[in-house]
């Protein structure tokens, strides 16, 4: 088998010499092309009743790409994961990963996927390393094989000291940090992740960011849905902004924020009575108002010639921050809500 992460995490990860995945015409002898898209969505349609969870999404994402769902709850990013890893079936549209339909080739699928679903499903009962050692066995891995790959797994997710520990003894970093070690017994090319790191604090979600981009370093691709767009902007090389089972937007963080929204955002308070009637005052600064029900957001390309602006017109708000656009702008923009409800 071989080796997936180097003592230092940062070794490129070898592609099998079985896997060629789909492959484009070649003369024979050649050696076939790699795949130029590891996922592709056609219309992909899900619908559970009366209800469109999917709505004829389409898209396409490259090997070693970070390609991210962002979108609020209910947007249907969880049932496209469910689909991808073949746990769901699709009402309609086409869907290949590596060039196979994951309702026809099921396990060949999902040989080459790793998926950390939105729960963590552990086995509790069983210790740290254990939870890798039998995982692995569900895949027909020999011992010889897990038990190294266990422990250079509990190295990369920083476990080594936990190895013998319970897993309900673990905070939910680490808790994460496990499910994702044990997707990772298979050495897959792709990894799906729903919504990584919710529930978890500020320190954990950076811990598990930093590991989620070192298995990019090593070229695997990684899916993964979220509604943070923080961290739509750490780790996704371009993503789709979803809304009510469709794409809104398509395109890198940089650019969404570039097509969408200004360069700056100068946010005002007002007090919450007075903010809906402010909007009349502050008419003609900068190029785009929205009212909240917090605070005004002026769209700007200078946030403080529109804080200028702003005192000029003998207005005095109680807070004032200038800041640059962020995905939740252009989530704003798109649909007229925010993204966290
Ligand atoms: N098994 C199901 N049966 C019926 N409706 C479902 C089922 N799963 C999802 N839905 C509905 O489909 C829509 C999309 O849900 P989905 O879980 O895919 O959204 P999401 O974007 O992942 O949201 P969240 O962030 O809350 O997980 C919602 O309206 C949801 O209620």
């Amino acid at each position: 088998m071989p080796e997936l992460h180097s003592a230092e995490g940062t070794s490129k990860k070898p592609v099998p010499a079985n896997e060629t995945g789909p492959t484009n015409q070649t003369e024979p002898g050649a050696v076939p092309a790699a795949p130029r898209y590891v996922i592709t969505a056609e219309n992909l349609t899900k619908t559970y009743g009366d209800v469109t969870a999917v709505d004829g999404i389409s898209f396409s994402v490259p090997a070693g790409e970070s390609f991210g769902l962002l979108g609020p709850n209910g947007a249907g990013k969880s049932t496209t994961m469910k689909m991808i890893g073949g746990v769901s079936q699709r009402t309609s549209g086409n869907l290949t990963i590596m060039g196979l339909d994951p309702e026809q080739n099921g396990p060949e699928v999902r040989a080459h996927l790793g998926v950390v679903p939105q729960q963590d499903n552990l086995d509790e009962e069983l210790k740290v390393r254990d939870n890798l050692l039998v995982y692995g066995r569900y895949f027909g891995l020999p011992m010889s094989y897990l038990k190294p790959k266990a422990d250079e797994l509990l190295e990369f997710a920083q476990l080594t000291d936990k190895a013998k520990s319970k897993v309900d003894a673990l905070s939910g970093g680490m808790k994460r940090r496990l499910t994702i070690a044990r997707s990772l017994i298979n050495e897959p090319r792709i990894l799906l992740l729903d919504e990584p790191t919710t529930g978890l604090d500020p320190q954990a979600r950076h811990i598990l960011w930093d590991r989620l981009f070192r298995l990019k370093e090593q070229g695997v691709t990684l899916i993964l849905t979220t509604h943070y767009m923080d961290e739509a902007e750490q780790l996704c090389d371009r993503l789709i902004v979803v809304d009510k089972g469709r794409i809104m937007a398509e395109g890198s963080p940089a650019a969404l924020i570039r097509d969408y929204s200004t360069r700056e955002v100068l946010e005002l308070r007002f007090g919450s009575e007075r903010n809906a009637s402010i909007g009349a005052e502050l008419g003609g600064i900068g190029e785009r108002l929205e009212t909240l029900p917090d605070r005004v957001l002026i769209y700007t390309h200078d946030g403080e010639a529109a804080l200028e602006e702003v005192s000029a017109r003998g207005l005095r708000p109680l807070t004032s921050l200038v800041r640059r656009s962020s995905l939740e702008d252009v989530f704003l923009r798109l649909t007229g809500r925010s993204l966290v409800d």
